[in-house]
C-alpha cells in the first residue's frame, strides 16, 4: 500500500503540473461528443486527448475531431492489466513535447473505454513517480446517459463503478428523458455517489469549467468543492435546497462560504450529526436498491479523533478492503492539532495532509465518506467512531 498520510506538503498541489481529467462514462454516454466540444471550442488552450480504445482497432480516434497530433491512442484489450504501462508511456511522450515558454499542453484529457473501471487510470497519477512529477490528477468526470443509465446501473458493475468513482457527474441526453425520470436518475446517482455534483447536459453542453480545472483531487479542496457531502439528495428528508442543488439549471457555480455552509447543515434538524442521512438514503427503501452493491457511506463524529488510532484504523481498513473501496475522502479533526487533516484514497493508495487551521466559527467535526462495493457499513461506522478521542 502506498501511504503518505504523514506527508508534510500536499502532493496534489498544483505546482505548475499539467492537470489531467479522466473522462469516463458507459458506452454511448456522450464522451466523444464532449471531447469534440473541448477540442473545437474557442478557448485558446491546447489540450491533449488520450483515447483508450477497447479492442485492437481504433475507431474513437477517428471520431474525435481536431488536430491529429493532439489525440493519442492506447490500444489495450484489457484495461485493468495494461492501462497503466500504456498510459505512463503516452504521458511521458507528451511531456517531451515543447511549447515556447509554456508546458506542452494546458491540460490532458484521458478518455477511458466505456467498459473500464476508472480506478487503475486514476491510480496511475499517484503511483508512477515520473508521471506524478509532471502531472496532477484534476478530476474524474463521469458522463451518464439519462435515458439508459437506469438499466445500465442494474446490469453493469462498470457503470456503477464509474458513477461511484466520479468527482463530477454529467447527466447527458436530458432531451431524451422526462423531468420525473431525470429526478429519479439523480436520486439513484446520489445514492451511489453522495459526493459528486451532478450537472445536466444536452449534447454534453456543459461549461468547460465544470469539466476541466475542478481540482477534484486536490486535497486542499476536497469536500469544499463537494458541498453536497452533508446534504441528503433531492426528494429525501432533510435535503437543503441551495445553489449547489443537482437540479440547478443556472449552469454556474456560485462562490460560497464553506464555513458557513457547514453550519447550515449542522443546524438542520435532520443533519445534526451528518452521519445518517446519506447512508440512510443508500439503504432506504425507495425503489432502486436491488442491484446497487456499490454504495456511499458517510460517517462523522462530532468532535476530535485520536490521530494515531484513526491512522491505524484507516491503514488497516484500506489494507484489508482496499480492493472494494473505490474512493474515500475525509476531513478529520485531530485531537491536539489546530489544522484539519484531509485525506483521500483510491483503492489502497492513501494520501493525506494537515492543511489550513480550523476557522474560529467552523464546526470542528470529523467526517469521511467511503464509496465502494460490498462494504460493511456498520463495521465502518463503528470503526470510525471508535477513533473518537
Ligand atoms: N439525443 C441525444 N443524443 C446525444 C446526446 N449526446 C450525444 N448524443 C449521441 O449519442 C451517440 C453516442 O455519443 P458519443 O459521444 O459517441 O458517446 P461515447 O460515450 O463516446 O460512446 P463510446 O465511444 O461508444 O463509449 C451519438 O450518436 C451522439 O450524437 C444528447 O444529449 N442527446
Amino acid at each position: 500500500m502506498t501511504s503518505t498520510l504523514d506527508a508534510p506538503a500536499s502532493a496534489a498541489a498544483a505546482n505548475g503540473k499539467i492537470p489531467v481529467t479522466v473522462l469516463t462514462g458507459y458506452l454511448g454516454a456522450g464522451k466523444t461528443t464532449l471531447l469534440n466540444r473541448i477540442l473545437t471550442e474557442d478557448h485558446g488552450k491546447r489540450y491533449a486527448v488520450i483515447v483508450n480504445e477497447f479492442g485492437e482497432i481504433g475507431i474513437d480516434n477517428d471520431l474525435v475531431v481536431g488536430a491529429d497530433e493532439d489525440v493519442f491512442e492506447m490500444n489495450n484489450g484489457c484495461v485493468c492489466c495494461t492501462v497503466r504501462g500504456d498510459l505512463i508511456r503516452v504521458v511521458a511522450g507528451l511531456m517531451k513535447r515543447q511549447r515556447p515558454g509554456k508546458p506542452a499542453f494546458d491540460a490532458i484529457i484521458v478518455e477511458t473505454t466505456g467498459l473500464a473501471d476508472p480506478g487503475p487510470v486514476a491510480q496511475t497519477f499517484f503511483v508512477d513517480e515520473d508521471v506524478k512529477a509532471k502531472t496532477r490528477l484534476d478530476s474524474v468526470t463521469a458522463l451518464v446517459d439519462a435515458k439508459h443509465v437506469m438499466a445500465r446501473l442494474d446490469d453493469s458493475k462498470e457503470a456503477r463503478e464509474q458513477v461511484a468513482f466520479a468527482d463530477r457527474i454529467i447527466l447527458n441526453k436530458t432531451d431524451l428523458a422526462s423531468e420525473a425520470e431525470l429526478t429519479a436518475v439523480e436520486q439513484r446517482l446520489r445514492k451511489l455517489n453522495p459526493l459528486a455534483p451532478i450537472t445536466r447536459a444536452e449534447r454534453a453542453n456543459v461549461p468547460l469549467d465544470q469539466v476541466l480545472g475542478l481540482h477534484g483531487f486536490d486535497l486542499e479542496r476536497i469536500l469544499d468543492v463537494n458541498p453536497e457531502f452533508a446534504n441528503p439528495a433531492h426528494g429525501e428528508a432533510g435535503h437543503v435546497h441551495d445553489e449547489h442543488c443537482g437540479h440547478d439549471h443556472h449552469g454556474h457555480d456560485h462562490g460560497h462560504d464553506h464555513d458557513h455552509h457547514g453550519h447550515d447543515h449542522a443546524h438542520h434538524p435532520d443533519s445534526s450529526d451528518g452521519s445518517d442521512h446519506v447512508s440512510g438514503s443508500v439503504s432506504g427503501a425507495r425503489g432502486h436498491d436491488h442491484a446497487d452493491d456499490i454504495k456511499g457511506i458517510s460517517v462523522s463524529v462530532d468532535g476530535p479523533l485520536n490521530g494515531q488510532k484513526f491512522t491505524a484504523w484507516l491503514d488497516r481498513l484500506l489494507g484489508e478492503q482496499g480492493q472494494n473501496i473505490l474512493r474515500a475522502k475525509g476531513i478529520i479533526n485531530v485531537e491536539g492539532e489546530e489544522r484539519r487533516l484531509v485525506f483521500q484514497a483510491v483503492h489502497m493508495i492513501l494520501e493525506g495532509d494537515l492543511q489550513r487551521e480550523w476557522g474560529p466559527t467552523e464546526r470542528r467535526w470529523s467526517r469521511a465518506v467511503f464509496i465502494g462495493r460490498d462494504l460493511d457499513e456498520a463495521a465502518i461506522r463503528a470503526g470510525f467512531e471508535s477513533c473518537a478521542a
